[in-house]
């Protein structure tokens, strides 16, 4: 869910689509800027809404018919000029494909990924997860089993990608409101499109969505991507340089099970957008008991109640989460406690520095774990972070009792954009592995042999050639 428009007064803004905050997945949103701009003017600056309305409106916006563009963009059609294509990703397996609604460009990021056109991989059976009603807040999602923590519950295809609003530039005579309805109204015409492309089994799934935007001037098929919406990253073109490119080239993916999810501010999954397989996948941050709620983040949930509340608002959602309902004060206090941490030194500058304990880097990294323990906030990655910082301050104590209990953490953390570079961890889960000795960081606070080799390692870092 993401982006939208402005409405009256006080000038309104939301993500067209609740979503990660932090990057891949996630939401974009938070790398949008997050006030509109109410100023309109002729630039190209200026000829994307930067937020949709979401209030209900008195009486209907009318547009002065004439303006709209013509729809004869679709790859294949033989206009060499064409901004948007419509076509179905990725088309490898027996798997459904995802109708995309994609602009220049995007469509070559998404086939020069690597490993791209991946199949599938084989589903949960019988699936770890179920539709179900939930008190207050529609549908949700619901554990069927116990889930641990790392687990990948679903990897599903969307049904639909698309960019978070169509450009249109602003036609003579028309007021601020008339320009945003008219967006609008753009917006709509090219999504259909591509949900006129869809099996119809897939369409019918598609409109069984939620809509919260029934209101505000959004049509059927717009407002259901701007509740249901989850940001994705990473298919902007190379060529993308500018702010308003990224923002005309940054997208929102809708799926049948996944767009289900309803909102908490301590959620126990994250989604992820994963190119290659074309599909999302739903991780679980923490261990999830059989039958308990699957939740994730709308919005930043380090924020303060008051904003988040704020934040929620365009999803008609009055959370009732603990953190919302119970020692909110303090809540919120340990929630600006973990947004403002600072590493202050990294683990290799610890170690080298003989005026700070033994023990500095560890303590630091606790206090900051026990917060995201209490608030439940482990799909956060600086969660990923300071388990992984723990383990290293081990490994260059040369404890390895310590060290290995800490990487069996750092193992399970599979939703970590630090996945990648966990490859070799496993080598450590045993304290007596022969893989401790040979790594980078093996003793160097204990053995002034081993800090000297780091320290020149330190030097060619700080002269940019490369080292932790
Ligand atoms: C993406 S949909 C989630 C699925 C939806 N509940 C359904 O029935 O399909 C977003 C909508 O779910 C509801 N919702 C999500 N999280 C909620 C929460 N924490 N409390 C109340 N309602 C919530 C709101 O109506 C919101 O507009």
């Amino acid at each position: 869910m993401r982006r939208g428009f402005l409405n009256s007064k006080p000038a309104k803004e939301h993500p067209n689509h609740p979503g990660p905050v932090s990057s891949s997945q996630t939401n974009t949103n938070l790398k949008l800027p997050s006030k509109a701009t109410t100023t309109v003017k002729s630039s190209q600056e200026n000829d994307l809404p930067r937020s949709f309305p979401y209030a209900a409106q008195e009486k209907p916006v009318e547009v002065p018919k004439g303006h709209e563009t013509k729809l004869n963009f679709v790859e294949g059609s033989g206009n060499p000029q064409a901004t948007y294509i419509w076509t179905a990703l990725p088309q490898v397996d027996d798997g459904p494909d995802t109708e995309c609604l994609l602009r220049a460009g995007s469509k070559e990021v998404i086939l020069k990924t690597p490993g791209f056109p991946k199949p599938l991989p084989p589903a949960n059976s019988p699936p770890a997860f179920r539709v179900g009603p939930s008190p207050g807040k529609g549908m949700g999602l619901f554990s069927t089993r116990d889930i641990e923590q790392g687990e990948t519950i679903l990897w599903e295809r969307p049904l639909l990608i698309v960019p978070l609003g169509i450009p249109t530039s602003l036609p003579a005579g028309f007021s601020k409101a008339q320009w945003i309805q008219h967006s609008l109204n753009e917006y709509e015409r090219y999504v259909e499109v591509a949900v006129n492309r869809m099996q119809e089994h897939r369409r019918a799934a598609f409109m069984s969505l939620h809509n919260c935007h029934t209101k505000d001037g959004s049509g059927p098929l717009v407002g259901r991507v701007r509740t249901n919406g989850i940001g994705v990253d990473g298919l902007q073109p190379a060529t993308a340089k500018t702010e308003y490119d990224m923002r005309v080239s940054s997208y929102s993916v809708i799926s049948e099970h996944i767009s289900r999810l309803n909102h908490s501010c301590s959620p126990n999954t994250r989604p992820s957008f994963d190119r290659a397989t074309f599909a999302q996948r739903l991780y679980a941050v923490r261990d999830i008991a059989a039958g308990e709620e699957l939740t994730f983040q709308y919005i930043n949930v380090l924020a303060k109640k008051t904003e988040r509340d704020e934040g929620l608002s365009p999803y008609a959602v009055v959370c009732a989460c603990l953190a919302c309902t119970e020692g909110t004060a303090e809540s919120d206090k340990s929630r600006s406690e973990i947004a403002g941490f600072k590493p202050t030194s990294s683990v290799l500058a610890w170690a080298v520095n003989r005026q700070l304990p033994d023990d500095w880097l560890i303590k630091k990294y606790m206090i900051l774990l026990d917060l995201i323990d209490k608030e439940r906030l482990e799909h956060l990655d600086v969660y990923c972070v300071a388990t992984r910082a723990i383990m290293e301050s081990y490994i260059c104590l040369g404890d390895t009792q310590n060290a290995s209990k800490w990487a069996a953490r750092v193992l399970r953390q599979s939703w970590s954009e630090m996945y990648e570079s966990q490859l070799g961890v496993d080598k450590l889960l045993d304290p007596d592995s022969p893989a401790y000795a040979k790594h980078a960081l093996w003793r160097i606070r204990v053995d002034t042999a081993a800090a000297t080799g780091a320290m020149s390692k330190l030097m060619g870092e700080a002269l940019g050639l490369g080292g932790w």
